[in-house]
């Protein structure tokens, strides 16, 4: 696509690309075919032609102006495409998935208030991706969405489509939650709580998190962040977010209750003294529960529509529900996967310490590459039973990758799980701990891809559960 020329300066652009967005507009008017498709477009390009005016008078703005353009130039030809139907290939839903992805990655280049009042517009107005939405209005739209190429078999059961998050009014947040009577928990970005929401004649336990006013990002950034990663993701290991609402002073998210608690809570002996945990005493499910969540990630890196970096994994982030399976959760501070997934530039590094990747925190790149490492401190976790980080800001990394580098694996095994682990045990916590080591590697570029830490946990259970029966 021909990009605008340089140095046209920022207000010229804007209108350049004011213009561009109203041909769009009245050329979607002549479409008949493919009616609803082209009407999100418009929407979206509505939402950012209202929010133009705001951008400020920085040079800084011109590249990402500049792409932008030529992103619409491509969206106005798909549009024309579809009025005269010159080609059936292009104007599928696929294509027109494409662009807005694409408008949405370089919106990202853009300040980040910008970006997250667009977004936050978007979310009010409901104007977010829906895969159901865009099949079900799609005439031949291939069932794969263009990026979802990967087809691991153990992903297939995983994926499962669902009724979109609904928007709830602060008085039903009030009755699901007898009003924020009873607290779960409470984490850096807010409090949860516990509800029942009545739905068509049907019950279902709620955990409702109230976003704290001063988060990492910002209460709005987080809400923005979580909302617009989290709305479009179905896979059975992703806590699954129910509704949300931004009537009340502050944002609050709707979740499915897990009714096991936190990863970490059970590894640090916290939960389940009156009743044994099976996650202190049994490999099996941690490991069940690693799998669940390595899963999870590979939907985030390669599976799901849109790409999305986690960037805050954690054991306090894996919750379990009353069947044990793990769910990954808090989508705070997740980002959307730049293409290529070479390493995006962030403003700002965010995380939990013991968990962040030393590479993206040295260069504020992030990747994919930095969940596998923040994956791979979990499983040091799960292996030693021990604490991220333990007094003294000492790292699990630091304490027990030279023991396991060093082949004395048994010498950090937590020795809660099967008092005496068994040959065929040890071999497959091996194989766990050799995955660690891969994960940990200092350069994201050495580290595995999720495909293939799944590949490992997946052979590793094998051997757990043939040893049990
Ligand atoms: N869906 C849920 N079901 C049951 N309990 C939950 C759920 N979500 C959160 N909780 C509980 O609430 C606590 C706080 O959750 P939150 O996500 O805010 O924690 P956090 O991961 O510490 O947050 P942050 O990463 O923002 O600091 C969790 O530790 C957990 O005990």
């Amino acid at each position: 696509m021909a990009a605008l020329a340089t140095g046209l300066g920022v207000a010229q652009l804007v209108l350049w690309v004011g213009k561009i967005i109203l041909k769009i507009t009245q050329e979607a008017d002549k479409v008949r075919r493919k009616k609803q498709d082209c009407a999100y477009l418009v929407r979206y390009l509505s939402v950012i032609h209202k929010m133009l005016p705001t951008l400020p008078e920085d040079p800084e703005l011109e590249l990402p102006l500049n792409h932008l353009y030529s992103t619409l130039q491509e969206a106005d030809k798909l549009v024309v495409a579809c009025i005269g139907r010159l080609s059936f290939l292009r104007c599928r839903s696929d294509a027109f998935r494409d662009v807005n992805a694409k408008i949405t990655s370089d919106l990202s280049l853009f300040p980040l208030a910008f970006y997250t009042a667009v977004a936050r517009r978007r979310a009010e107005e409901s104007i977010l991706p829906d895969r159901q939405d865009s099949g079900a209005l799609t005439e031949g739209s291939s069932s794969s969405g263009s990026t979802s190429t990967h087809a691991h078999a153990s992903l297939v059961s995983d994926y499962h489509p669902r009724a979109r998050p609904s928007r709830l009014t602060w008085a039903e947040v009030e009755e699901a939650t007898e009003n924020l009577a009873y607290l779960l928990g409470e984490g850096f970005s807010g409090k949860v709580y516990q509800g029942r929401l009545h739905r068509g004649g049907r019950v279902r336990e709620v955990a409702v998190k109230v976003l704290n006013e001063h988060g990492h990002q910002g209460m709005e950034d987080a809400f923005v962040a979580e909302l617009e990663t989290l709305y479009p993701l179905h896979h059975s290991h992703i806590a699954r977010l129910v509704a949300w609402c931004s009537e009340w002073e502050r944002p609050i998210f709707v979740y499915d209750h897990m009714g096991n608690g936190t990863l970490r809570d059970h590894l640090s002996g916290l939960l389940g003294s009156s009743s044994p945990s099976p996650v202190a005493s049994s490999w099996k499910t941690r490991l069940e529960a690693l799998l669940g969540v390595s899963r999870a990630l590979l939907h985030l890196h390669r599976e799901a529509e849109r790409p999305v970096i986690h960037r805050n994994v954690t054991s306090s982030n894996i919750l379990l529900d009353a069947s044990w399976k793990s769910h990954l959760s808090d989508f705070g501070v997740a980002v959307l996967r730049a293409a290529g997934d070479q390493g995006q530039p962030v403003e700002e590094v965010v995380g939990t310490f013991g968990y962040i990747d030393p590479e993206y925190s040295r260069t504020r790149r992030v990747s994919s590459a930095s969940d596998v490492y923040s994956l791979g401190v979990v499983m040091l976790e799960v292996l030693t039973g021990r604490p991220p980080v333990s007094p003294g800001l000492v790292t699990l990394v630091s304490s027990t990758l030279p023991v396991i580098q060093n082949g004395d694996l048994r010498n950090v095994l937590d020795g809660r799980p099967a008092l005496g682990t068994t040959p065929r045990q040890l071999e497959a916590l091996q194989n766990v701990a050799d995955t660690a080591v891969l994960c940990l590697w200092p350069r994201g570029g050495d580290r595995p891809p999720m495909s293939k830490v799944v590949d490992n946990l997946e052979q590793a259970l094998v051997i757990i559960r043939s040893d049990e029966t």
